[in-house]
């Protein structure tokens, strides 16, 4: 018996995180060996040359997962039977921009996919925004796709902020980054997230007890936040381009998880709920207990002390910011 397929829309499908995500998307590692993965590949007019340039690379990848491969200009011929969307098209940062530039120019964009999702999309649709400023970008095009796709189905990448917390914790520590656990990320995937390392486990050793000395603990609080926080931004200033290598398996991670379940909390940007006092309305990271089929909760329970309220109150409160920000441009 042959397996089903599944139907992949990209945006922003000839820029430079797509380039290393379509590989991912194919390998097996989301979607099963033996699911042929179509691809709905979406940019604007003057990429689709350029696009039709990736489509000739994906058909020499040789890989038996690749079915149909579709290149348009058209969202709505994008969306139409997509199982999952991957909303990398908008404009990244360069050096020197502010994140308030890229607000406004990309909010419209993702109140248009929106809509465009609540005329053909899929109810059952997973939508991943990538494009930043990614949780209120979320949120805007979630507004949007409503009633169709329902709020819990569209979800922002905080994963590259989760894995660059993990990675640094291991570095640190000389361990095996299987061996970190319970490692999140709070908030929006700006320089105001909460990289909270409070929970970290080790080896199953408390992370204070892992990395025991003055020097740790004030790394803890202290650089390791600063490095998380602003790695985005000093990747921007090396390469003069934002990551694109790291986010792509960011993506991949994310959608394994939220596909196939995952054994640790991962962070994610889901639609609050209201848990831990957040505003209803924004979307906001959280560490989630993925349980496959795109399920997920919201681990419930933390304790919370003064310290870690604060550092997530400042993250919230620039995510409301945005939103208001966003909600008036989108109108204009
Ligand atoms: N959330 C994260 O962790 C994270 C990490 C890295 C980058 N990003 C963001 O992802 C986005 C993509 O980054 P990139 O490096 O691939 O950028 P890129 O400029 O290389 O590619 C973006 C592509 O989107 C296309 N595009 C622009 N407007 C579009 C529209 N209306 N519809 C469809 N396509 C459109 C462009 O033509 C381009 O091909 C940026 O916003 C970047 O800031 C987010
Ligand atoms: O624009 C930014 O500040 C961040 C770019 C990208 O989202 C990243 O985290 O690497």
């Amino acid at each position: 018996m042959s397996a089903p397929d599944v139907t992949v829309a990209v945006t922003g499908a000839a820029g430079q995180i797509a380039y290393s995500l379509l590989p991912r998307l194919l390998d097996g590692t989301i979607f099963g060996a033996r699911v042929k993965v179509n691809l709905h590949l979406l940019d604007v007019t003057p990429a689709l040359e350029a696009l039709g340039g990736v489509k000739l690379e994906l058909e020499d990848l040789r890989l038996p997962t690749l079915g149909r491969v579709l290149t348009t200009d058209d969202q709505e011929t994008a969306f139409t039977g997509a199982d999952v969307a991957v909303m990398l098209g908008a404009f990244p940062r360069k050096d020197g921009m502010e994140r308030a530039d890229l607000l406004k120019k990309n909010c419209h964009i993702f109140a248009e996919a929106g809509k465009s999702l609540a005329r053909v999309g899929k109810p059952t649709c997973k939508v991943l925004v990538v494009g930043n400023p990614a949780n209120t970008n979320a949120a805007i095009l979630a507004r949007n796709a409503a009633p169709t796709i329902p709020a819990q189905n569209v979800t922002a990448l905080t994963r590259l902020d989760h894995n660059r917390l993990n990675s640094q914790l291991a570095l640190r520590a000389g361990a095996r980054l299987d061996d970190v656990r319970h490692a999140v990320i709070w908030g929006n995937h700006s320089s105001t997230q909460f990289p909270d390392a409070s929970r970290a486990t080790i080896a199953g050793t408390p992370v204070g007890e892992a990395l025991p000395s003055a020097d740790d603990t004030a790394w803890l609080r202290g650089d390791l936040i600063a490095c998380v926080q602003k790695r985005g931004a000093a990747i921007i200033k090396a390469r003069k381009l934002s990551s694109a290598m790291s986010a792509a398996k960011a993506i991949s991670d994310h959608l394994h998880d939220l596909l196939n379940g995952a054994d640790d909390w991962v962070s994610m940007g889901v639609a609050s709920d209201g848990s831990y006092g957040v505003q209803p309305g924004l979307v906001y990271s959280f560490p989630c207990a993925c349980t496959g089929g795109g399920a997920f909760q919201i681990v419930q329970g933390l304790e919370i002390d003064d310290y870690s309220r604060g550092m997530m109150k400042a993250t919230e409160d620039e995510l409301a910011a945005e939103l208001q920000d966003a909600l008036a441009a989108a109108a204009e």
